[in-house]
Protein backbone atom coordinates (compact mmCIF):
# COMPACT_ATOMS: atom_id res chain seq x y z
CA UNK A 1 0.00 0.00 0.00
CA UNK A 2 1.48 3.62 -0.99
CA UNK A 3 0.89 6.63 1.88
CA UNK A 4 2.10 9.76 0.85
CA UNK A 5 0.03 13.51 0.92
CA UNK A 6 2.91 14.82 -0.85
CA UNK A 7 4.71 13.70 -3.92
CA UNK A 8 6.56 15.53 -5.80
CA UNK A 9 8.67 12.43 -7.34
CA UNK A 10 9.20 13.25 -10.70
CA UNK A 11 7.28 10.75 -13.41
CA UNK A 12 8.81 8.53 -15.48
CA UNK A 13 6.54 8.90 -18.29
CA UNK A 14 8.45 6.54 -20.74
CA UNK A 15 7.73 3.47 -18.10
CA UNK A 16 4.09 3.64 -18.61
CA UNK A 17 2.82 0.30 -18.66
CA UNK A 18 2.02 -1.00 -22.05
CA UNK A 19 -1.78 -1.49 -21.67
CA UNK A 20 -1.97 -3.28 -25.20
CA UNK A 21 0.02 -6.06 -23.23
CA UNK A 22 -1.94 -6.65 -20.43
CA UNK A 23 -5.28 -6.36 -22.15
CA UNK A 24 -5.14 -6.58 -25.62
CA UNK A 25 -7.76 -5.07 -27.90
CA UNK A 26 -9.92 -3.93 -24.83
CA UNK A 27 -6.85 -1.56 -23.97
CA UNK A 28 -7.91 0.62 -27.10
CA UNK A 29 -11.22 1.75 -24.40
CA UNK A 30 -9.60 1.87 -21.01
CA UNK A 31 -11.56 3.03 -18.07
CA UNK A 32 -10.42 3.60 -14.73
CA UNK A 33 -11.99 3.22 -11.03
CA UNK A 34 -10.99 5.06 -8.01
CA UNK A 35 -12.04 3.88 -4.65
CA UNK A 36 -13.42 0.28 -5.73
CA UNK A 37 -14.36 -0.96 -2.40
CA UNK A 38 -15.85 -4.28 -2.48
CA UNK A 39 -15.90 -3.78 -6.17
CA UNK A 40 -19.53 -4.61 -7.22
CA UNK A 41 -19.24 -2.01 -10.00
CA UNK A 42 -15.91 -3.27 -11.02
CA UNK A 43 -16.89 -6.93 -11.07
CA UNK A 44 -19.98 -6.64 -12.87
CA UNK A 45 -18.95 -3.74 -15.83
CA UNK A 46 -16.10 -5.75 -16.54
CA UNK A 47 -18.35 -8.86 -17.20
CA UNK A 48 -21.01 -6.62 -18.79
CA UNK A 49 -18.47 -4.83 -21.29
CA UNK A 50 -15.63 -7.53 -22.16
CA UNK A 51 -14.62 -5.10 -24.97
CA UNK A 52 -13.19 -2.32 -22.80
CA UNK A 53 -10.47 -2.71 -20.07
CA UNK A 54 -10.87 -1.37 -16.36
CA UNK A 55 -8.05 -0.82 -14.01
CA UNK A 56 -9.79 -0.78 -10.43
CA UNK A 57 -7.57 1.10 -7.48
CA UNK A 58 -8.47 0.49 -3.94
CA UNK A 59 -6.09 1.71 -1.55
CA UNK A 60 -7.49 -0.66 1.34
CA UNK A 61 -5.43 -3.84 0.93
CA UNK A 62 -7.88 -6.31 2.35
CA UNK A 63 -10.33 -5.20 -0.29
CA UNK A 64 -8.26 -5.01 -3.79
CA UNK A 65 -7.04 -8.51 -2.61
CA UNK A 66 -10.46 -10.11 -2.16
CA UNK A 67 -11.82 -7.87 -5.79
CA UNK A 68 -8.36 -9.44 -7.34
CA UNK A 69 -9.62 -13.04 -6.40
CA UNK A 70 -13.17 -12.38 -7.73
CA UNK A 71 -11.97 -11.03 -10.95
CA UNK A 72 -9.19 -14.13 -11.27
CA UNK A 73 -12.12 -16.86 -10.48
CA UNK A 74 -15.06 -14.91 -12.50
CA UNK A 75 -11.98 -15.30 -15.27
CA UNK A 76 -12.16 -11.29 -15.89
CA UNK A 77 -9.21 -10.56 -18.03
CA UNK A 78 -10.15 -6.70 -18.61
CA UNK A 79 -10.38 -6.43 -15.19
CA UNK A 80 -7.19 -5.03 -13.37
CA UNK A 81 -7.13 -4.08 -9.44
CA UNK A 82 -4.14 -2.49 -8.02
CA UNK A 83 -4.42 -1.07 -4.10
CA UNK A 84 -2.57 1.94 -3.73
CA UNK A 85 -3.75 5.45 -3.63
CA UNK A 86 -5.08 6.37 -6.72
CA UNK A 87 -3.71 10.15 -6.33
CA UNK A 88 -0.29 8.85 -6.34
CA UNK A 89 -0.80 6.23 -8.95
CA UNK A 90 -3.05 7.23 -11.35
CA UNK A 91 -0.52 9.73 -13.39
CA UNK A 92 2.34 6.58 -13.04
CA UNK A 93 0.08 4.35 -14.89
CA UNK A 94 -2.02 6.59 -17.59
CA UNK A 95 -0.56 9.10 -19.66
CA UNK A 96 -2.41 12.32 -20.54
CA UNK A 97 -5.70 11.93 -22.58
CA UNK A 98 -5.72 8.11 -22.08
CA UNK A 99 -8.77 7.17 -20.16
CA UNK A 100 -11.88 7.09 -21.79
CA UNK A 101 -13.62 7.01 -18.47
CA UNK A 102 -13.09 7.16 -14.88
CA UNK A 103 -15.38 6.28 -12.45
CA UNK A 104 -15.53 7.13 -8.80
CA UNK A 105 -18.72 6.16 -6.63
CA UNK A 106 -19.18 6.74 -3.04
CA UNK A 107 -15.97 8.76 -2.20
CA UNK A 108 -15.05 8.97 1.20
CA UNK A 109 -16.93 12.56 2.72
CA UNK A 110 -14.39 13.06 5.39
CA UNK A 111 -16.73 15.27 7.15
CA UNK A 112 -14.39 17.14 9.69
CA UNK A 113 -12.83 20.50 8.48
CA UNK A 114 -9.17 19.33 8.88
CA UNK A 115 -9.94 16.50 6.93
CA UNK A 116 -11.16 17.79 3.76
CA UNK A 117 -7.62 17.57 2.53
CA UNK A 118 -8.30 14.29 2.22
CA UNK A 119 -11.44 14.29 0.08
CA UNK A 120 -10.63 12.38 -3.17
CA UNK A 121 -12.46 15.77 -5.36
CA UNK A 122 -10.25 18.69 -4.35
CA UNK A 123 -8.44 21.44 -7.19
CA UNK A 124 -5.77 19.38 -7.73
CA UNK A 125 -7.47 15.93 -8.36
CA UNK A 126 -9.81 17.28 -10.61
CA UNK A 127 -7.28 18.50 -12.69
CA UNK A 128 -5.39 15.61 -12.45
CA UNK A 129 -8.53 13.52 -14.09
CA UNK A 130 -9.61 15.70 -16.53
CA UNK A 131 -5.85 15.69 -17.69
CA UNK A 132 -5.99 11.42 -17.81
CA UNK A 133 -9.19 11.88 -19.85
CA UNK A 134 -9.15 11.48 -23.73
CA UNK A 135 -11.66 14.70 -25.56
CA UNK A 136 -15.17 13.02 -25.21
CA UNK A 137 -14.15 10.89 -22.05
CA UNK A 138 -16.71 10.42 -19.30
CA UNK A 139 -16.17 10.95 -15.54
CA UNK A 140 -18.92 9.38 -13.92
CA UNK A 141 -18.94 10.64 -10.42
CA UNK A 142 -21.75 9.14 -7.83
CA UNK A 143 -22.35 10.43 -3.98
CA UNK A 144 -25.07 9.95 -1.05
CA UNK A 145 -23.73 13.21 0.35
CA UNK A 146 -25.20 16.57 -1.05
CA UNK A 147 -22.57 18.34 0.46
CA UNK A 148 -19.54 16.81 -1.80
CA UNK A 149 -22.26 16.72 -4.13
CA UNK A 150 -22.56 20.37 -4.40
CA UNK A 151 -18.85 21.31 -3.89
CA UNK A 152 -17.68 18.73 -6.50
CA UNK A 153 -20.15 20.18 -9.26
CA UNK A 154 -18.38 23.45 -8.70
CA UNK A 155 -15.21 22.31 -8.55
CA UNK A 156 -15.39 19.94 -11.49
CA UNK A 157 -16.70 22.61 -13.62
CA UNK A 158 -14.51 25.24 -13.06
CA UNK A 159 -11.31 22.66 -14.01
CA UNK A 160 -12.86 22.46 -17.67
CA UNK A 161 -15.32 19.73 -16.86
CA UNK A 162 -18.58 20.16 -19.24
CA UNK A 163 -21.49 18.64 -17.20
CA UNK A 164 -24.06 16.29 -19.68
CA UNK A 165 -26.95 17.56 -17.71
CA UNK A 166 -26.30 21.37 -17.90
CA UNK A 167 -24.52 23.52 -15.89
CA UNK A 168 -24.95 22.85 -12.19
CA UNK A 169 -27.24 19.84 -12.37
CA UNK A 170 -27.36 16.47 -11.82
CA UNK A 171 -27.91 13.86 -13.92
CA UNK A 172 -30.49 10.99 -13.58
CA UNK A 173 -29.66 7.33 -13.63
CA UNK A 174 -28.37 6.35 -17.05
CA UNK A 175 -31.03 3.11 -18.21
CA UNK A 176 -28.20 0.76 -18.43
CA UNK A 177 -26.14 2.20 -15.31
CA UNK A 178 -24.13 -0.48 -13.27
CA UNK A 179 -24.33 0.18 -9.31
CA UNK A 180 -21.81 -0.12 -7.40
CA UNK A 181 -21.64 -1.98 -4.06
CA UNK A 182 -22.89 0.78 -1.90
CA UNK A 183 -25.31 2.09 -4.25
CA UNK A 184 -27.12 -1.45 -4.35
CA UNK A 185 -27.97 -0.46 -0.98
CA UNK A 186 -29.12 2.41 -1.91
CA UNK A 187 -31.25 1.52 -4.53
CA UNK A 188 -33.20 -1.43 -2.03
CA UNK A 189 -33.76 1.67 0.47
CA UNK A 190 -34.35 4.37 -2.00
CA UNK A 191 -32.31 6.82 -0.14
CA UNK A 192 -31.18 9.66 -2.73
CA UNK A 193 -27.83 9.46 -4.80
CA UNK A 194 -26.44 12.46 -6.17
CA UNK A 195 -24.57 12.13 -10.23
CA UNK A 196 -22.32 13.80 -12.03
CA UNK A 197 -21.73 12.97 -16.09
CA UNK A 198 -19.05 15.05 -16.85
CA UNK A 199 -17.31 15.39 -20.34
CA UNK A 200 -14.14 16.32 -21.45
CA UNK A 201 -14.29 19.19 -23.90
C1 LIG B 1 -17.20 4.66 0.77
S1 LIG B 1 -16.22 3.49 -0.07
C2 LIG B 1 -17.10 3.22 -1.60
C3 LIG B 1 -16.67 1.96 -2.30
C4 LIG B 1 -17.31 1.70 -3.67
N1 LIG B 1 -16.93 2.71 -4.64
C5 LIG B 1 -18.81 1.62 -3.59
O1 LIG B 1 -19.49 2.53 -4.09
O2 LIG B 1 -19.32 0.65 -3.02
C6 LIG B 1 -14.83 4.46 -0.61
C7 LIG B 1 -13.65 3.59 -1.00
O3 LIG B 1 -12.64 4.39 -1.60
C8 LIG B 1 -11.37 3.95 -1.13
N2 LIG B 1 -10.46 5.09 -1.30
C9 LIG B 1 -10.52 6.29 -0.67
N3 LIG B 1 -9.54 7.11 -1.09
C10 LIG B 1 -8.84 6.40 -2.03
C11 LIG B 1 -7.71 6.70 -2.83
N4 LIG B 1 -7.10 7.89 -2.73
N5 LIG B 1 -7.25 5.76 -3.68
C12 LIG B 1 -7.86 4.56 -3.77
N6 LIG B 1 -8.93 4.21 -3.02
C13 LIG B 1 -9.42 5.12 -2.17
C14 LIG B 1 -11.64 3.55 0.30
O4 LIG B 1 -10.65 2.68 0.82
C15 LIG B 1 -13.00 2.88 0.18
O5 LIG B 1 -12.90 1.50 -0.10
Amino acid sequence: MIFSSEDEAPIARDLLPDWHAAFGDAAGRLELEIGAGHGGFALAYARAFPDRALVAIEQRKKFATVVAAKAAARELPNLLVLCGDARILAPRLFGAGRLAAIHVHFPDPWWKRRHHRRRLVDDRMSTLLLGLLAPGGLLDFRTDVERYAEEAVVRLEAAGFRNEAGAGRFSDAPPDEIPSTREKRYLATGQRVWRLRLRKR
